[in-house]
């Protein structure tokens, strides 16, 4: 495996449970910095997470660590490839052992991956508490022990202490109340850049991949419908649901949203699967699915794009 550039990629990669595809068709890679991936619950976000961890085989498509297919590591690369690229989920507790105290937990990562002697695993357990911002007093305390906010900063001490070059953070803040949300993308951010991480950033929230990614991309349904620079696709969005998702943004700390005209429908099985909800809907957009393309500086898959750049600010009651 190459030392450098760590890019993590996904190419046209369709993801399934059974017989039923959920993402279809993605290609996106993160490298150096901060990509961003939003969509609404439901639209696959964890699924692709999932996949570019190498917990869950494409259907099609490939997922690629460098130069080289994940499923083609052998198994010293792969266990390579578990420390380098390390996942960050909503709530802290997922990943730590609600048995084991927070020194216990760090502690059992060092061994895993770095066989560090006992005397040195303490003091860079300290290291790594200081560096989340928490009090060494923390260290006996177990999950249940401690709130939200410092459960996942364990949690991301404990994904540093491998020393990962990649971190993939799936909803890292949105289970946590709106001021600690704040602290911990502040946390995240600061790390990423002092360690120099590339960093995919999944999210309901336009508002919170404005701050920490330079790219982003657009699920919905499964495709992804619009990617591009994070301050275009919030300036002037080319999808309409991109449109939609930035006039709802929430609040940190507010309910994910379902932006978009009858958020209740469910995505169309023919022509644009966002059509029922699309206040920009017209026949064509029955009758084909749009391609990806490239509109003004992103790419976009939207028969509509031009119109939708034009018109800017336009209000997403349905016109018809
Ligand atoms: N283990 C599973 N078996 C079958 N279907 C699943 C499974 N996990 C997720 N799904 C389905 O796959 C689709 C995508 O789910 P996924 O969890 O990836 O979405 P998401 O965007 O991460 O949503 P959320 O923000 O709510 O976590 C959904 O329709 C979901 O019901």
């Amino acid at each position: 495996m190459s030392e450098r550039p760590a890019v993590l990629g996904a190419e046209t990669v369709t993801l399934a449970y059974g017989h039923t595809a959920v993402v279809h068709d993605v290609s996106l890679s993160v490298g150096e910095g901060g990509i961003g991936l939003i969509g609404e619950s439901g639209s696959g976000k964890t699924t692709l997470a999932r996949a570019l961890l190498g917990l869950l085989r494409p259907r099609s498509g490939t997922i690629t660590y460098g130069s080289r297919d994940l499923a083609s590591l052998d198994r010293k690369e792969r266990a390579r490839f578990r420390s380098d690229v390390q996942p960050v989920f909503q709530d802290g507790s997922e990943a730590l052992d609600p048995r084991m105290t927070v020194e216990a937990s760090i502690s059992e990562a060092l061994t895993t991956h770095h066989r560090m002697a006992k005397a040195d695993r303490r003091a860079r357990v300290a290291e790594l508490l200081a560096d989340v911002g928490l009090d060494s007093a923390l260290t006996a305390r177990r999950p249940h022990q401690m709130s939200g906010g410092q459960r996942q900063r364990v949690a991301i001490a404990r994904a540093l202490a491998v020393e990962p070059r990649l971190l993939v953070l799936d909803e890292p803040t949105s289970a946590l109340d709106v001021t600690v949300q704040a602290r911990i993308l502040d946390l995240l951010e600061g790390l990423a850049a002092e360690h120099g991480l590339g960093y995919l950033l999944i999210t309901h929230n336009l508002g919170v991949v404005d701050r920490l990614c330079r790219t982003s991309h657009v699920l919905f349904a499964g495709r992804v419908v619009e990617s591009g620079p994070t301050t275009d696709l919030l300036t002037r969005p080319a999808h309409p649901y991109t449109l939609a998702l930035r006039d709802a943004v929430p609040r940190l700390g507010g309910e994910p949203p379902r932006p978009g005209g009858r958020t209740e429908a469910k995505p169309a099985e023919s022509g644009c699967p966002f059509r029922l909800r699309c206040p920009f809907a017209v026949d064509v957009c029955g009758e084909e699915a749009p391609q990806v393309r490239d509109v003004q500086g992103r790419m976009v898959a939207c028969h509509r794009a031009e119109d939708v750049l034009a018109e800017g600010e336009v209000p997403h009651a349905p016109r018809k």
